[in-house]
Parts: C-alpha cells; sequence; structure tokens
C-alpha cells in the first residue's frame, strides 16, 4: 500500500492493520469484521456440512485454515481473524463443551472450588495443538500485507460460560457466585488469567500478529464490580503477554464498557480498542489515551440492511475515528441472515477515494 501515515511505521511494520495498531493514522482505515467467517457465507455452510460438528471444524487445520481464509478471498480484508472460539480454553482445561445445533455452546457446569479442582490446573496446550497448527498454515498463506489476528476470550466473559453452561439470561448464575463467593469466583478468574494468557502465547509464537481480547458480557456489570472481573483481569493478561512476547499487539474489546471505557482503557494496556455498536465514538476518542488504536463500529444490522443506510454508517463511522489511529470493523460480530454483497459494499465504501 502506497498509503503515507502521518507517523513513521514502527518495527518494519507494513501491513496496514499493524501499522494502525503501532498508533499510525493512515488515510484509508483498514478493515476485518469480527465473525467474518461462518454462517453467513455460502462456502462456510458447505464445508461445514462436511466438517462434522463445529468443534471438529477449530480442532481439524485443513478445516479451520480453509474458513479462516474464506472470507480474505472474497473481500481482501486487511486481517484475518483464526477461526476459532473462546470455549476452547475451558475445553483445554478438562471442561466438557458442545455446541449444539441451533441453540449454541453447553458446557457441564462448574460452580465450586471442588469442581474447579477437578479440573486441569494448567491449561492443556497440547490438546490445542491443532488451533496453533492453523495459526502457522494462515501466516503461511496470507500475503504480508494481510494481518493475522490470534484471540481468547476475556475471563469473565468464559466463567459465565463456564459456570452457567452456557449463554443467557444476564449471565446471572455466574454473577451471583462472583457476589456469594467472591474467593471462589477469583479463584476462577486467576486460573482463567494464567490459562488466557498461555492460549495468547501459543497463537502469537505459531505466527499470529496481533490477538484480541473478546469481553462480551462485562458491559452490564456495576463500576466496581467491572473494575475487578474484567478491567483488572484483562490487564492481567496483557502483562503476562508481553513478558513473553514483547511488544505484542493487543486489542481489548470490552462490549458495552459505555461509561467505564474511559477508565478500562487507562487501566489496560492494550494497543487498541474494540467499541461495540452504542458507544459514543467521539467521547470514546476523547476518553481514551492519546495514540491507542480504535476499532469498531459499524452497527450489524446496517450491514444486514444494505443499502443507503449501510452507506451513512460506514461514512459516519469513518468520519468520527479516521482522524487518529482506527480500524473499521463492526460493533459486534456479522449476523447470520447477513447478505455478503453488503460486506463488499461495506469494504467498497470505506475504501473509496474521496
Ligand atoms: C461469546 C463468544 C463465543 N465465541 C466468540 C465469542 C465472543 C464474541 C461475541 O460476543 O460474539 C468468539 C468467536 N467465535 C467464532 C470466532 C471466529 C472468528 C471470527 O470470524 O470472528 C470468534 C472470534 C466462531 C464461531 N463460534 C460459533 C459459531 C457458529 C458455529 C456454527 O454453527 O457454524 C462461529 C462461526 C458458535 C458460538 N460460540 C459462542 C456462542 C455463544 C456461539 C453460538 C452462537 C452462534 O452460533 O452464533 C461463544
Amino acid at each position: 500500500m502506497s498509503d503515507q501515515g502521518t507517523a513513521g511505521p514502527e518495527q518494519g511494520e507494513t501491513a496496514p492493520f499493524l501499522r494502525a495498531l503501532a498508533g499510525e493514522t493512515l488515510p484509508t482505515p483498514p478493515i476485518w469484521l469480527m465473525r467474518q467467517a461462518g454462517r453467513y457465507l455460502p462456502e462456510y455452510r458447505e464445508l461445514r456440512a462436511r466438517a462434522g460438528s463445529f468443534l471438529d471444524l477449530c480442532y481439524t487445520p485443513d478445516f479451520a485454515t480453509e474458513v479462516t481464509l474464506q472470507p480474505i478471498r472474497r473481500f481482501g480484508f486487511d486481517a484475518a481473524i483464526l477461526f476459532s472460539d473462546i470455549l476452547v480454553v475451558p475445553h483445554a482445561l478438562g471442561q466438557d463443551v458442545r455446541f449444539v445445533e441451533g441453540e449454541g455452546p453447553r458446557l457441564d457446569p462448574v460452580t465450586t472450588l471442588a469442581e474447579f479442582d477437578r479440573l486441569k490446573p494448567e491449561i492443556d496446550l497440547g490438546f490445542l495443538s491443532p488451533v496453533y497448527e492453523t495459526v502457522a498454515r494462515v501466516r503461511a498463506a496470507l500475503a504480508p500485507e494481510t494481518a493475522l489476528i490470534g484471540f481468547c476470550g476475556a475471563p469473565y466473559t468464559v466463567a459465565t460460560y463456564m459456570v452457567a453452561g452456557r449463554g443467557g439470561d444476564e449471565q446471572a448464575p455466574a454473577r451471583l457466585l462472583a457476589y456469594r463467593e467472591p474467593d471462589t469466583f477469583q479463584t476462577l478468574i486467576d486460573r482463567l488469567v494464567e490459562a488466557s494468557a498461555a492460549h495468547l502465547v501459543a497463537q502469537l509464537q505459531a505466527g499470529a500478529q496481533a490477538v484480541q481480547i473478546f469481553d462480551s458480557w462485562s458491559g452490564d456489570l456495576p463500576p466496581a464490580e467491572f473494575e475487578r472481573w474484567s478491567t483488572r483481569p484483562i490487564a492481567a493478561i496483557c502483562a503476562r503477554v508481553r513478558a513473553k512476547v514483547p511488544g505484542a499487539r493487543i486489542i481489548a474489546f470490552a462490549r458495552g464498557a459505555g461509561a467505564k471505557f474511559g477508565a478500562f482503557a487507562h487501566a489496560v494496556p492494550a494497543d487498541g480498542f474494540g467499541l461495540a455498536t452504542a458507544e459514543d465514538r467521539l467521547a470514546a476518542r476523547a476518553a481514551a489515551p492519546a495514540g491507542v488504536a480504535l476499532q469498531g463500529n459499524v452497527d450489524p444490522l446496517a450491514l444486514m440492511a444494505g443499502g443507503p443506510a449501510l452507506d451513512a454508517a460506514v461514512d459516519a463511522c469513518v468520519r468520527d475515528l479516521s482522524g487518529g489511529p482506527f480500524i473499521l470493523n463492526l460493533g459486534h460480530g456479522v449476523r447470520q441472515h447477513t447478505p455478503p454483497e453488503h460486506v463488499a459494499q461495506l469494504v467498497a465504501r470505506a475504501r473509496r477515494t474521496a
């Protein structure tokens, strides 16, 4: 890409996505979308039908590599995201995890210290070796200007699934446990900090060039609980990852942080922060530390709608955020019934030269 940023590239990074994460303000935003691979793509549905279960897809490098690359071929995004799931971490801690067709994830709930102690004390990275193999294969298949993102769920969000055994219900089982037995919940969170950091380090060592930490459910927590169960554990993961991989690029996405975003962005030493759909972009920029990249936040439903509403949503996002380091994304994942042509429209609109 011949675009000149306002600050010189750091560490010789040439991929626009990595330049934005390094703090450059680029004239055209790099683009990737949460859930850019998946059921809205016919080529995914075709492969998924052959692969068997969703987890078989995640743990078979041939399949997972192909699915990761599908949206890159179709849309030419600036970054690929590893095809996997946040729930492979509890799986690799020995918890039973399955995905029920049309319903979502199901786990055997763990709610007591005795049950936690029946899990493995540390994450079994050997169990996840097909995931790291996928990372290496995807990196080898990508052009240098296309970055590869690894990820994990934040401890709080993963804990909500581990404790409830499923999603939904405002994460009430985990929140009740955190109020009734904070020491027990802290033990679980601390284990997830170690396991998640080890999983991110393994992805970075296998070829991922940045990682995103997804905290999908912490936005509902009151400020003090948000600080304890979201901000502090995510900051601890950043420190552990950087101790092993100096200079590791990290994006933190606390979905729905709202008024808590400023404190979060100052306490978490990430390079970039994801903004959810409802966030006020200008307020977020004002609240964030200078020089961090902001990533977001086109409404996934504007993407589903397409047409002039989508163009307007893209234009507003670019207008609000392109004065600083910025990565164009959605405010949450691509919805299942999104027409693929609308994704092509988003990319063309964001890249058009004025
Ligand atoms: C909470 C959460 C999960 N998984 C994830 C989160 C955090 C982000 C968010 O809030 O959406 C993250 C995730 N899940 C998946 C990815 C792959 C990379 C990507 O394209 O973004 C990523 C980054 C694939 C997936 N993860 C899942 C699918 C659908 C699987 C299928 O049936 O083919 C995909 C493509 C399944 C999944 N996985 C999870 C749920 C609740 C579900 C069921 C809901 C659904 O089916 O959409 C847990």
